[in-house]
């Protein structure tokens, strides 16, 4: 298999390759550390003495090459790409054959940012800890030592032993379980290859419901009913899926609801979906993201990104195949713009917050993390190139084409030449796609052209929108239209349009015309984490300051980065709730995932006062530790403000 160099990657996939990986772990809740074996099956290609791995953080005990101990080494971080970890270099004997077995004993340790480990506090059952993973982009390095690159697929088994009172799960298909008085082992089995970043793994007390027979629900067991209700519609889309693309190839799709900290809407983990409870709205209305993450079956999960530089052929084609699901689903056509519609305004947010580097639809990711990469432009730009696509040659020969697509691609990676080569193949005879600009899309910064989206049934929460924007002080002119029987989608539309208007008029909406809002819809008290967090940034923007509790509280009973991040930086950029913003995330940083305490850091700024630290003279440094053994977060917030003046 030809491989692309990935930037971010220190392993040598050109020279030899992992097919099968048998990782045998047990988990150890006191220290926080897995203690493993991974064993490979590596295919060598030429001449190569050295095979190279991907690793950040962990401990290596000991490495075997065909049963016989070999030299490693372990590379010194480069301060300046430390998201890329540590490069485990294994010597290969000079008389290997075309295929070696290599064996690595290791232990993670508590700096490994692909796991969370939750105290029982951080549970709902409260009594028992917990842990799951999450290896997107570039934290699989943290958990086991691999070729961390999505071009590399490799099959795998696993055995993990963990309590007697635990349950593990993981993104395979389970096999057996053994006890002892004291322990449980699982084994698990993924026969598809999957890249690295797809290996996960979750164990707490956890119960499960079945909803049909290849789809399971799984979550704490106080929470499974709840769980069970809201993802009830699973098998639909699965199966709305197939239709689409071809037949579900993984044989079950189940899903873990995690604890509330949990970083992301949805993780597609093969076999194995995790998600969010700030989905269990209790209604459905934010199922979507089940949708989404059964899409990713095909789109990600079958057909790869080759680096993540293409991470827009993952998710712009998920984002296209979960409104398709949805719309029939909804049984209304004109679902599909009024989705699209709502994810252009999230692409205008990401747009306008992330850097022009990152809004190209192909980023060049050089010496960056992937992290501070992400954000809305590879789902919503990658979808709206997709629409485009399916614009200019009608609906039903892109449908021909998606199923084409997947089947010519699926097991394998995909980038955006080949991409473009596979289309321009497909519709040779069709003279209208050789005019497609294709280098604006994929090169260029910023927003795209706006499409002529059918607006059938955004224009009432549009207008409802600007009839708010009117009211400007007069109570008299507040909407009498009851929005009490709306759709969760309707009240996003109307906020989204609400608050892109203001962007327009750059002028947020008055605080007087919030609180006749909050009094008119009570949306800061909904129970629905979309609208709760639109209300809340409407109002932070306006300078309501009574919302910053109803702020903190959401922010501090679940991590997901799509509210919290948003939420803290408009409360950080905001004079009331400054001080608020940092001292709530100094007081609550463990509670949220390494990757999202990361980025939260960098958005208060408080990295660059880890920096100044690092900098300050001896006598600032007294202080400085003097201030620290206070440990207090208003220790953080004097330096901050010292800094600002
Ligand atoms: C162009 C960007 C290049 C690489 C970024 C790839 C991954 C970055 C990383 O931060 C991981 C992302 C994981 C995402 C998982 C699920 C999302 O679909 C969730 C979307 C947001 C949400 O609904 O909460
Ligand atoms: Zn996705």
């Amino acid at each position: 298999m030809a491989v692309t160099l990935d930037p971010s990657s220190l392993s040598n996939p050109h020279q030899a390759i992992l097919t099968h990986l048998s990782w045998e772990a047990t988990v150890d809740f006191t220290s926080r550390r897995f203690l493993a074996k991974a064993k490979y099956t590596v295919k060598i290609f030429s001449d190569c003495d050295s095979l190279r791995l991907d690793t950040s953080e962990l401990d290596i005990h000991s490495v075997s090459v065909d049963g016989t101990p070999v030299a490693f080494s372990l590379g010194v971080p480069d301060k300046s790409k430390s998201h890329l970890g540590s490069c485990l270099e294994i010597a290969l004997p000079p008389s290997l054959g075309k295929t070696a077995t290599v064996l690595i004993t290791y232990a993670t340790t508590r700096n490994c940012s692909a796991t969370q480990w939750l105290p029982p506090q951080q549970t709902a059952g409260k009594k028992y800890p917990y842990v799951f993973t999450q290896c997107q982009a570039i934290h699989a390095r943290s958990l086991l030592p691999c070729m961390d690159c999505p071009s590399v697929k490799m099959t795998y088994d696993a055995c993990v032993t963990v309590p007697s009172w635990a349950t593990c799960v993981m993104s395979a298909l389970s096999q057996t379980k053994t006890s002892t008085t004291d322990t449980n082992t699982y084994t698990f089995s993924q026969p598809v290859p999957i890249p690295s970043y797809l290996f996960a793994l979750a164990i707490g007390e956890l119960s499960s419901r079945d909803i049909s027979q290849r789809c399971r629900v799984w979550s704490e067991p106080s929470m499974v009913e709840n769980v069970a209700y809201e993802f009830g519609q699973v098998e639909e889309f699965v199966k709305v899926a197939e239709g689409l693309t071809m037949e579900y190839q993984w044989g079950r799709y189940d899903i873990l609801c995690l604890p509330p900290s949990f970083p992301y809407g949805g993780m597609e983990n093969p076999c194995l979906t995790f998600v969010t409870p700030t989905l269990l709205a209790g209604d459905r209305s934010l199922a979507d993201v089940v949708a989404h993450e059964a899409a990713h079956s095909w789109s990600g999960n079958l057909v790869t990104n080759e680096t993540w530089e293409h991470f827009w052929l993952n998710e712009g084609w998920t984002i296209f195949l979960q409104r398709k699901i949805m719309t029939k689903i909804h049984g209304d056509p004109k679902f599909f713009d009024f989705d699209a519609i709502s994810g252009w305004e999230d692409l205008k947010d990401s747009v306008k917050e992330m850097p022009d580097k990152y809004t190209k639809l192909i980023p060049d990711l050089g010496d960056g993390d992937p992290d501070d990469a992400f954000s809305s432009v590879p789902y919503e730009k990658g979808f709206n190139l997709l629409y485009s696509l399916e614009k200019l040659v009608g609906a039903d020969t892109f449908a021909e084409f998606t199923k084409a697509y997947f089947d010519e691609f699926k097991f394998g990676v995909i980038n955006s030449q080949k991409f473009r080569s596979f289309f321009e193949e497909y519709f040779k005879n069709n003279s209208c796609v050789m005019k497609f600009d294709w280098d604006t899309w994929l090169y260029k910064p910023g927003m795209p052209a706006i499409p002529n989206f059918d607006r059938t049934l955004s224009s009432a929460c549009e207008s409802l929108a600007d009839a708010w924007l009117s009211v400007n002080g007069d109570a008299t002119k507040i909407p009498k239209t009851d929005i009490s029987g709306w759709s969760t989608s309707q009240k996003i539309c109307f906020l989204d349009a609400l608050m892109s208007k203001c962007t327009d008029r750059e002028q947020p909406l008055p605080m007087s015309t919030v609180s006749m809002m909050k009094t008119a819809y009570s949306m800061h008290e909904t129970r629905n984490a979309e609208v709760l967090h639109r209300f809340c940034m409407i109002s932070i923007e306006s300078g309501d300051a009574s919302i910053i509790p109803v702020v903190v509280r959401f922010i501090t009973t679940q991590g997901r980065m799509k509210f919290v991040r948003p939420l803290y930086r408009a409360l950080f950029l905001s004079e009331m709730g400054k001080d608020a913003a940092v001292a709530t995330f100094l007081k609550h940083r463990n509670f949220y995932h390494p990757v999202c305490a990361k980025m939260l850091a960098k958005d208060l700024k408080l990295d660059q006062v880890q920096d100044a630290k690092k900098s300050t003279t001896h006598f600032q440094k007294h202080l400085l530790i003097g201030a620290m053994m206070a440990a207090t977060s208003a220790i953080a917030i004097a330096l901050l403000r010292s800094k600002r003046r």
